[in-house]
């Protein structure tokens, strides 16, 4: 595993008593000023201050169950080391398979070995743990060998708090000739999750490609959520183009922290992701990132952060529901 990275404070807009200028209130000394300040740099210290580390993970994934737990394993340890209170694990953090067969037939209940030694892992470390996706076996699993894709978060004493099942599956044809058809064997969710309190804040749980669903976003946005996650396997294809953009957007579009845990590498012959795990605060800045390989990368969510841009910039409240159709 390589070093892990510790994120710079975000900076912030340099922080001004508004005046008025005219009939636009002016934020800053100058008016032309776009100056960003970190605030670690202006003295306020962290006396006082809850410290609110989140990590989050990147990882290759492969069929065996018990390797990818070992990665996980030691990923849970560095970040309890390193103060972090809550690890997000990507997609497909159980395993990733080369068939549908063969993702069915590892898959299990919530109450099988797998979550027995994810609960265990938060219960050691004291971490609270995100689960991006696992299989699910689905309610007929013995006759239709079907499973959900699900995000669970479990609790620091290693207990079930929430579960989401991927609402939107991924079909499609790519560029280049790759065709990826999630529904032939995962079955969709059929709810948004209400957004659940963590230790960070209220966290919104979805899954890789719900990522280019805004409205689902907004929604968790307007149920509550503080933190957005969206734990992927992302095509090398689609990944170069979309990832970071998508994830910078969500964040600046709802005003939350994203957490994009993510598989990365080749996991088998068929199967590759494209990795770049990161975490992007509510002004859209890119807050820390993990390396290259099984890695994870960690960044503090100060609470203050986000109320200031929510507070400058009132988008809940200025939606134009009265023409929305
Ligand atoms: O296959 C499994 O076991 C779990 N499922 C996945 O990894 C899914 C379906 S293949 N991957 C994505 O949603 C990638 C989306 C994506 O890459 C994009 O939106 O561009």
């Amino acid at each position: 595993m390589q070093a892990l990275k510790t994120s710079k404070m975000s900076e912030w807009p340099k922080r001004n008593k508004g005046r008025v200028c005219k009939d636009r209130v002016v934020s800053g000394d100058d008016a032309s000023e776009t100056t960003y300040q970190n605030e670690d740099s202006m003295g306020s210290g962290r006396e006082g201050r809850q410290a609110t580390l989140v990590a989050a993970a990147q990882m290759t994934s492969t069929l065996d169950k018990y390797h990818n737990m070992a990665i996980c394993d030691r990923m849970a340890r560095r970040a309890a080391h390193r103060g972090a209170l809550m690890l997000f694990l990507p997609e497909c953090c159980d395993f990733i398979g080369s068939s549908a067969a063969e993702s069915s037939f590892h898959a299990e209940d919530l109450d099988g070995e797998l979550m027995k030694a994810f609960s265990k892992i938060a219960r050691e470390t004291g971490l609270w743990l995100s689960l991006g996706g696992i299989h699910e076996r689905g309610p007929n699993w013995k006759i239709d060998k079907r499973y959900y894709n699900s995000h669970v978060i479990l609790n620091s004493d290693g207990q079930l708090v929430s579960v989401y099942r991927k609402l939107h599956l991924f079909d499609a044809d790519l560029p280049g000739g790759e065709s990826l058809r999630e529904s032939e064997f995962t079955l969709p969710g059929k709810s948004i999750t209400d957004p659940v309190s963590t230790p960070l804040g209220k966290v919104g749980l979805a899954v890789c490609y719900d990522l280019r669903f805004p409205h689902l976003s907004w929604k968790l946005r307007e149920m509550g959520a503080e933190i957005l996650t969206f734990p992927a396997a992302f095509s090398t294809t689609t990944g170069p183009a979309h990832w970071e953009v998508l994830l910078r957007a969500r964040a600046i579009e709802t005003q939350c922290w994203v957490v994009g845990a993510a598989q990365i590498g080749r996991h088998n012959p068929c199967r590759a992701s494209y990795g770049d795990a990161l975490i992007a605060d509510p002004w859209g800045r890119v807050i820390a990132r993990c390396g290259d390989g099984d890695d994870i990368c960690i960044a503090e969510l100060r609470p203050e952060t986000l109320h200031r841009v929510r507070r400058g910039m009132l988008v809940l409240q200025h939606q134009r529901k009265d023409i929305d159709s």
